[in-house]
Order: structure tokens, then sequence, then C-alpha cells
């Protein structure tokens, strides 16, 4: 039986509690505050594309040749993050200094944004939501107390019932391994495009249970992946993703599958788990049919930033990553995007695509 012990480290290496890193850090042309001064939040969808489209080219130098002066620039500007392996090289991008300098107001700025929104602003204006996906990653930042206590619970959750699947506490009804070996995961854009990076970057060479992915609407692709489960759909935990609940290319996924299982003479709901908004339509069909278990997404992470969220974490507990690990290293590189250091570098690319 495959070891669990990675899924849920207690203690993770990455320790994004520690605020020693920021010290390490190189002071960068111009020596910005790192953390803006708070002011009162506010909407700030409405303001950005003004901003944006305000933003110049950068005054381009050429590009440098003279080697020594190529290796200042590269010793000046090259960013080191050694805990998340991270480095990034603008040096041969020729902007200059005066660019830099011009640039200060709007760096200030967007970091100003981004910690309106990390307080809770409601920033998509359309939706009237806010816009939370770092609190999934360090629960201590959301807004209030409820909101930290249901990442919290979700998380626990979310590890405990991936445990339990993969030590075979857990099992489908009538498999002849007697336990999980595949998942097959049901979900288009967002609640699909994470969990698919993630397995390809970070899963182990065998995993627990393998991830096949129903993506798109395509029949034959639909068709493909139930056929090469073949006899495994017994043993097969089908994992429908979808934040509104009523995807219908979703929706055709998940029909085309609960086919096959009736075909295979197989009990759907005891192999069925949706990740879902409370009350969707998914959410209720799958509290009615009594599924094997229901995740939360939440209103206020987006679908294409929902990877942190029970999208991303579930799939990849039950291929055995450390998810609280892969939480604390996603913290660390959130830390590392409120300094000016790697803003900078964002900036004097933008202006070029
Ligand atoms: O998660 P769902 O509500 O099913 O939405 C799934 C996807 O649907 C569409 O493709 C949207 O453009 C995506 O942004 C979204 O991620």
């Amino acid at each position: 039986m495959a070891s669990i012990s990675g899924i849920c480290s207690s203690s993770p290496t990455l320790n994004h509690q520690n605020h020693s890193t920021q010290k390490r850090r190189r002071t960068l042309l111009p020596s910005f505050p790192c953390r803006p001064k708070p002011f009162p939040p506010r909407s700030l969808a409405r303001e950005a594309p003004a901003q944006l489209s305000e933003i110049t080219k950068p005054h381009h130098a050429g590009l440098e040749k003279d080697p020594s002066a190529l290796w200042h620039r590269y010793v000046e500007w090259l960013y080191q993050h050694k805990e998340l392996g991270l480095y990034l090289d603008v040096s041969r991008v020729g902007f200059t200094d005066e660019f830099v300098h011009e640039m200060e107001p709007r760096f200030l700025a967007a970091l100003r944004a981004m910690e309106d929104l990390e307080k809770g602003a409601i920033a998509n204006p359309d939706e009237g939501r806010m816009v939370g996906h770092y609190w999934l990653r360090d629960s201590s930042r959301a807004p209030n107390s409820f909101l930290k206590t249901q990442i919290d619970k979700t998380l626990e959750s979310i590890c405990s019932f991936a445990n339990d699947v993969v030590s075979g506490k857990i099992k489908p009804p009538s498999s002849p391994e007697g336990r999980f070996t595949q998942i097959l995961s049901v979900g288009i854009g967002g609640s699909a495009l994470g969990p698919q990076f993630v397995a390809e970057a970070l899963a182990p060479d065998n995993p627990p249970l393998k991830i096949r992915f129903i993506d798109n609407t395509d029949p034959a692709g639909i068709d493909h992946q139930i056929a090469q489960l073949g006899p495994e759909l017994a043993s097969t935990l089908v994992v429908v993703i979808s934040k509104s609940g009523g995807t219908p290319e979703t929706r055709n996924g998940l029909l085309e599958v609960q086919k096959a299982f009736r075909e295979a003479g197989l009990n759907f709901p005891k192999q069925g788990v949706a990740i879902t908004q409370e009350n969707s339509l998914l959410d209720n069909a799958a509290r009615i049919e009594g599924w094997l278990a229901r995740f939360p997404m939440f209103d206020w992470v987006g679908g294409r930033t929902s990877e942190m969220s029970a999208v991303g974490l579930l799939p990849a507990a039950l291929q055995s990553i450390d998810i609280r690990e892969m939480l604390a290293g996603a913290a660390l590189m959130d830390e590392a995007n409120r300094s000016t250091v790697v803003w900078i570098c964002f900036l004097t690319f933008y202006p070029m695509f």
C-alpha cells in the first residue's frame, strides 16, 4: 500500500511565516518601501484599465554590448529567491534607470491595490465579490474569522478524505483491487487547467491514484478516456469540478460517465465527488443522490485562480503530493510578489507583449 505520509505534512519545510527572506533580498533601484501604507478598502477594477493604458514603453537604452557593463548590470539586477529556487534576470532587457524611476508611482499604486485586494476589497464589481485566493495559502490573511475557519476546515477535510482514499479506508464498493486506483477529473477551463499543470509538474512517477481528465465536450475524447479506464472504472474516483455547477460541457462529461457506470453495473454515487459552490445545480444533485463527498468552492475565488482551493488540492493530495508544502510555497511566492523587486521585472517586460 502506498505511503501517505507525504500528503499533508503538519510542518511544511517552506516556512512562509519566516520573513527573514525579506532581509536577504537585494535592494534595487529605487528603494521603495516593500509594504505601502494601507488606505481604506475600495473597488479597484474600474480604475485598472486607465492605469494600465498609461503605461508607456520603457526607455530603451539599446542592448548593452560591453561584457563588463553587462556583467555589472547582471549583478545589479539578478533577482534570486533561494527558498523558492526562483531566479529572474532582466539585465539584458534594454530599460534605463530613468524608466524605473518614472515607474515608481505606478509600482506603489499596484502594491497598494494588491494590499486592498488582500484585505477584501470588492475587486470584481460585475460579480460584486472579493478576490481572495491569497487567503487559501495563508488563512491568517483572510479578512474575517469566518473565512479563516472556512479555509482551515476545508483543508482539513481534504487531507482527511485523501488520506482515507489513499490508505484504502474509503474504498469503491465493487472493485477487485479493494481500493481506488484512478481519478477521473471532469471539468473545464479554470476547473481543469490547474490540476493538469500540477499533475504534470509535481506528481510522483507512480502515484497511488493516477489522474486523467475529461476537459472538453468532444464525444470521441470522452469515450476515449472511459474506454482507457476499462475494468478500472470500478476503482475510479470521479471528481466533478465546476465553480458555477452548471457548465454544460462539464455536465455532458458527467452524463457520459454516469452512463458508462450504469452500463458496467456500477453505483456512480459511491464513486462520485463534487467540488462546487454550495447550492449550485451540481452541489444539489450530489447531495440528493448521496455522492461519496462534496467539497466547497468559494465565491471569492475566481475559477482561473482556484488551484489552491479544493479544485487543485484534492486531486493533488490523492496523487500523494504534499499539499501543505504546496500551499507554503505559494504563500512564499505571494510574499515575494508583495515586494517591488518582482514588479520591476514584470513591468519592464509588460509593455513588450
Ligand atoms: O468552473 P465552472 O463554473 O464550470 O467554469 C469553467 C470554465 O468555464 C468557462 O470556460 C470560463 O471561461 C472559465 O473561466 C471557467 O473556468
